[in-house]
């Protein structure tokens, strides 16, 4: 049977983001009198009956800020009782913003923003502002291959790759340390943030930025284990999956597998239909996995993703400048 229409009964809500020449967000602090009153968020308002969402964000960002925006893709959407809050990208707009309904305006870079100074309903959103649009996983390296997999990381990041797992499921810890502390330091260099699989006490003890949960691991977790100075990340096939991890208070998913893929070929292919309309309701940000290569990107981000994950596509080992 097919699922309910997700977040039927909630009020839609519909906020934009505004970006200026330097990448910082426009955020506005809700006047005295309204409901959060204080609390900082994107600028917005609740879509009127026979209203498209689209024109619903136009006319909101006309009346608060005075401009003429046009909008984008979805970047996330969240339901949050009694709301479902749409986060929709601004291409462009026309006009400076400025404050008609008695709100603080701010510019500000989305890593500067305090989580705890926004609504709940904002917060995935906060982070999928603060996530880049590549995942790259690692391949197991084979013995005596370290050094080629840390030439082969030093690339990535060159490429510009600024999220990292670090997947070595069947070593020991002692290895597993011994190369996360080398590939650590590579991230730092270059401002790249490094999860490891599976182990988040080892992932605390080194320093790493992170975890990243397999699904059998997060499902026995009632709560995240890493407090919100670090990531925490789930696999994820299937709705109840993407629920539990939101739940749990995870920072994003992985969503897999979207095509078919040659590492799982018994898994069966979700299908980017199937897989964007889980979005919906996912409320927090999902990265599309499984057979993509990195040209599908785009179509990813389309759909409601935060961007494609994946190891072949980004992993170049035989790379030649
Ligand atoms: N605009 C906006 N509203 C948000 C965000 N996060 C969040 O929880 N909300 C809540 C606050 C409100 O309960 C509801 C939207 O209300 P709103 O006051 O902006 O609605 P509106 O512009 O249509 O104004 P009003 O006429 O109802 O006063 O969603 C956000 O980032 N932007
Ligand atoms: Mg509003």
């Amino acid at each position: 049977m097919a699922d309910p229409a997700p977040g039927s009964s909630l009020v839609h809500v519909v906020a934009g983001i505004l970006r200026d020449p330097g990448g910082r967000v426009l955020v506005a602090q809700r006047p005295e009198g309204k409901q959060h009153a204080g609390c900082w968020e994107f600028p917005g308002g609740k879509v009127e009956p026979g209203e498209t969402p689209e024109a619903a964000l136009t006319r909101e960002l006309r009346e608060e800020l005075g401009i003429r925006a046009r909008v984008g893709r979805r970047r996330i959407a969240i339901p949050h009782a009694p709301i479902r809050l749409d986060v929709r990208e601004i291409e462009s707009f026309e006009g400076h913003p400025r404050s008609r309904e008695h709100q603080r305006l701010r510019w500000i870079e989305p890593e500067r923003v305090d989580r705890t100074l926004l609504p709940l309903a904002d917060r995935p959103a906060l982070t999928s502002l603060c996530l880049p649009d590549r995942y790259m996983i690692t391949p197991v390296p084979e013995d005596g291959r370290e050094s080629a997999f840390l030439s082969t990381i030093e690339s990535a990041l060159e490429d510009g790759i600024g999220l990292i797992q670090l997947r070595l499921p069947a070593w020991s810890r002692e290895h597993v340390a011994a190369l996360a502390r080398r590939v650590r330091d590579l991230c730092r260099g270059s401002g790249a943030r490094i999860l490891l699989h599976a182990d988040w006490r080892l992932a605390a003890i080194l320093g790493l930025d992170g975890v990243h949960l397999p699904a059998r691991v997060a499902r026995a977790l009632a709560a995240r284990p890493l407090g919100h100075g670090s990531l925490v990340a789930v696999s994820c096939h299937d709705r109840a999956e993407l629920r539990h991890a939101a739940e749990i208070g995870a920072d994003f998913a992985t969503l897999s597998p979207i095509e078919a893929t040659r590492s799982h070929p018994q898994a069966n292919a979700l299908g980017w239909k199937t897989a964007s309309a889980w979005l919906d309701d996912a409320g927090l940000p999902v990265f599309a996995l499984g057979g993509l290569g990195a040209e599908q990107c785009i179509r990813a981000l389309d759909s409601g993703f935060q961007g494609i994950a994946a190891i072949s596509a980004f992993w170049r080992p035989d790379r030649i400048f």
